[in-house]
């Protein structure tokens, strides 16, 4: 198994690429990439810790040898915000890389399963599925936006609040990745209840949780630590999806064919070909339906801005 990442250089991409050298299973090869030239000195940094993970760095503008026979790749490739700043005001920066990685994917690795996690990951996703339409190789199975933050987010702010073992605690969390676009389903949270001003206030902490961590920053960046961890958790699940391994199950923001937009973030069924099934996201409460439809007018727009950007 071959796991690429690309922005392998950066906050996430170091924290990431240290949990796969660790956690990926024996014989798997770790492929890093990044335009800055510290990379090869990352992976060899990496090489010396003692786990059966081969790892290789790549730097300069081509990653086309770091993508040679990839099962999955990683992209963390791009910009991240400043306080006072959405998402979106990193689509003039970050839409043109993700482009062009894409492009590189498509012509060397078409048939590896691509996770997205730079930003704004509604926009960015939709780029990535225009580049490989245009290269006829787009396989909607194939390509997911990393929404696995948000997850993982929603599981410890709700054992914090319950005082559960965050362990027992499974949230769904579907829509997209930017604001009002995150909806974790806290009505379908087992075991638990919450009054309607704990959904509110949940719901928003949730919803702005990257905000919180950027002005926490102050300048220095966004998430990279826990985004490093959720991009393994996820990363981790293609790899057990694509081994054959039975009933691994993620939120992740897929052209699913669903009814609210062309990509939604909903759980979804991994196997040897990516996703081997679209999960129905259950029962909603008002609260939660009124959201949904709410959010449906930006998170289309987020899509057409990427699908407009490659055309
Ligand atoms: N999906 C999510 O939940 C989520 C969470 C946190 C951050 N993000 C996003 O992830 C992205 C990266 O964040 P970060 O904190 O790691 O940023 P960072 O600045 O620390 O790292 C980004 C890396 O990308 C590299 N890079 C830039 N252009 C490149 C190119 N063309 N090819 C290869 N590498 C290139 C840079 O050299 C740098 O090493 C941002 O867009 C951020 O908004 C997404
Ligand atoms: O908020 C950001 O800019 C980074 C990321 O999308 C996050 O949710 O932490």
């Amino acid at each position: 198994m071959k796991v690429a990442v690309l922005g392998a250089a950066g906050g996430i991409g170091q924290a990431l690429a240290l949990l796969l050298k660790t956690q990926l299973p024996a014989g798997s090869k770790l492929s890093l990439y990044d335009i800055a030239p510290v990379t090869p000195g990352v992976a060899v940094d990496l090489s010396h810790i003692p786990t059966a993970v081969e790892v290789k760095g790549f730097a300069g503008q081509d990653p086309s040898a770091a993508l040679e026979g990839a099962d999955v790749v990683l992209i963390s490739a791009g910009v991240a915000r400043k306080p006072g700043m959405d998402r979106s005001d990193l689509f003039n920066i970050n839409a043109g890389i993700v482009k062009n990685l894409m492009e590189k994917c498509a012509a060397t690795c078409p048939k590896a399963l691509i996770g997205i996690i730079t930003n704004p990951v509604n926009t960015t996703v939709a780029i990535a599925a225009e580049v490989l339409k245009a290269a006829g190789v787009y396989d909607k199975n194939r390509l997911f936006g990393i929404t696995t933050l948000d997850v993982i987010r929603s599981e410890t702010f709700i054992a914090e609040l319950k005082g559960l073992d965050v362990a027992d605690v499974n949230v769904s969390v579907i829509g997209g990745h930017s604001g009002v676009t995150i909806l974790p389903l806290l009505s379908q949270v087992e075991g638990v209840s919450f009054t309607d001003e704990e959904v509110a206030t949940m719901t928003t902490r949730i919803q702005n949780a990257g905000t919180e961590v950027v002005e926490a920053k102050a300048g220095g960046g966004s998430a990279t630590l826990s985004m490093g961890q959720a991009a393994c958790r996820f990363g981790l699940s293609l790899v057990r999806g694509l081994q054959g391994e039975k009933n691994v199950v993620e939120c992740a923001y897929v052209d699913g064919g669903s009814e609210h937009a062309e990509f939604f973030a909903q759980p979804v069924l991994l196997g040897k070909n990516g996703v081997e099934k679209v999960l129905a996201y259950g029962d909603v409460s008002e609260f939660e339906a009124n959201a949904r439809d709410a959010m449906l007018d930006t998170l289309k727009a987020d899509i057409t801005l990427g699908v407009e950007f490659v055309k």
